[in-house]
């Protein structure tokens, strides 16, 4: 029975793939082989010993240790895509939200309850004080054209935008799909000093921590507007407070408010519902789980974030799983030790992804001896091994 701890609500129509003659799935575990989460931090958490694997419904995995993870060979997993759609719909709400006073202009209605029958005359005569401007032939600067960033910037053409788009790591499967009207920046001054709005796609890091900070605020236009659906951390709180106080963000929209964003005007603060729609909830749970599935049963990893994307087929005998160091010479070492055991390779896969290799080793007997995973365990530079029997 593989245990399976679920930190955040996560849907039920992703979690009923757990087929439950193999499964128990609980929120809370002692010890559980694998941990799936939306934004609960991690950081603090003491890994417990026999977890193998760690799915993140979602894209951010801001909030797990990653290095830790790899350190002790816990594969992460995120399910990129799966949510992109919600979060381009809200950002695209977000460039409205910033153009508009549609927010100031619902509170203000509302104070005028108890008005009687003179409300809609009270509604004509104050509704000037919430004016704004439109979206159709402003300049959009997209910082990150990964899932949610074309989407982003695809749909802001579509509705009018000159759209600049800016990711010097930009995937071949994502350039694919941005549309040929995406204007490409030449480089950070001059997006920003073309922009009237800028929306943040990027993920937080410790690269990006800060990213929108005093310099880049320099950049900007006088009245730009700055959506940030990433995450809160990419801007400098103080630096926004400066750059909204002598008008250089006319608004900024924010999905990650905090104590002091929330105070600050001209912002508007959204409470993290980015990917919070029925849809990408059960997306991102349906991929997280299979994902997680595939790994426990079959040592298959796809979309992890610190392991290499590994597959082959299972084509019946014991299955070695290996993680060492991608270092020289592991492979030759694990392989003399498995012939010294009597075992034959029948099929073998090697990849690795920056310090790490990972293997998958079909022999071709039923069972393996489960010692031979301590044997194996006992090379230096073996970071984790299990047996899928
Ligand atoms: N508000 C919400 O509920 C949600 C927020 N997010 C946030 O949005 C982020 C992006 O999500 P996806 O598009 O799905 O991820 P993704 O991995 O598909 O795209 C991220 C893109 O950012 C680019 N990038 C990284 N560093 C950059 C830099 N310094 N400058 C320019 N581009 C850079 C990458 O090359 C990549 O193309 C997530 O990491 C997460 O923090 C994601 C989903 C929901
Ligand atoms: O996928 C992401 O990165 C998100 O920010 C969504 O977070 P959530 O799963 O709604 O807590």
């Amino acid at each position: 029975m593989f245990k399976i701890q679920t930190l955040n609500k996560i849907d039920p129509e992703g979690l009923k793939n757990f087929p439950l003659d193999r499964y128990e799935i609980a929120s809370e575990f002692s010890n559980p082989d694998g941990i799936i989460v939306r934004s609960m931090k991690m950081h603090d958490m003491k890994l417990p010993g026999n977890l193998k694997a760690i799915a993140r419904a979602g894209a951010g995995v801001n909030n797990i240790p990653i290095d830790k993870c790899t350190n002790q060979g816990v594969v992460v997993f995120n399910t990129p895509g799966a949510n992109a759609h919600a979060v381009k719909e809200l950002t695209i709400a977000g460039l409205l939200l910033a153009s508009r006073d549609v927010a100031g202009g619902i509170e203000w209605a509302k104070t005028l309850i108890g008005q009687g029958d003179q409300v809609p005359a009270l509604i004509e005569a104050g509704k000037n004080n919430f004016a704004g401007q439109e979206i159709r032939g402003k300049t959009l600067a997209v910082i990150g054209l990964g899932a949610i960033g074309v989407l982003v910037a695809n749909a802001a053409q579509a509705l009018g935008m000159k759209v600049l788009g800016y990711d010097p790591f930009i995937s071949v499967k994502h350039a694919w799909k941005l549309s040929r009207n995406v204007g490409r920046a030449e480089g950070m001054e001059s997006l920003l000093a073309n922009a009237d709005y800028v929306t943040l796609q990027i993920p937080l890091s410790d690269e990006t921590k800060n990213f929108i900070n005093k310099d880049k605020f320099k950049m900007m236009k006088d009245g730009v507007r700055l959506l940030n659906f990433a995450r809160g951390g990419l801007v400098n709180n103080t630096d926004l407070a400066a750059a909204i106080e002598s008008g250089k963000v006319a608004r900024y929209v924010t999905d990650f408010p905090d104590e002091g964003t929330l105070k600050m005007d001209k912002v508007i603060s959204i409470p993290h519902l980015g990917a919070s729609t029925a849809e990408s909830e059960t997306n991102c749970a349906i991929m997280a789980v299979d994902q997680m599935r595939e790994f426990l049963e079959n040592g298959n990893i796809i979309n992890s974030v610190n392991f290499p994307a590994a597959e082959m087929e299972h084509t019946g005998g014991a299955r070695i799983i290996v993680a060492n160091k991608n270092i020289p010479n592991m492979v030759s070492q694990i392989s003399t030790l498995l012939a010294t055991e009597g075992y034959n390779i029948a099929n073998m896969l090697n990849r690795n992804k920056a310090e790490i290799a990972y293997n998958i080793i079909d022999v071709d007997r039923k069972q393996a001896d489960p010692a031979l995973a301590d044997k194996i365990a006992a090379i230096s530079g073996v970071i984790m091994v299990r047996i899928i029997q």
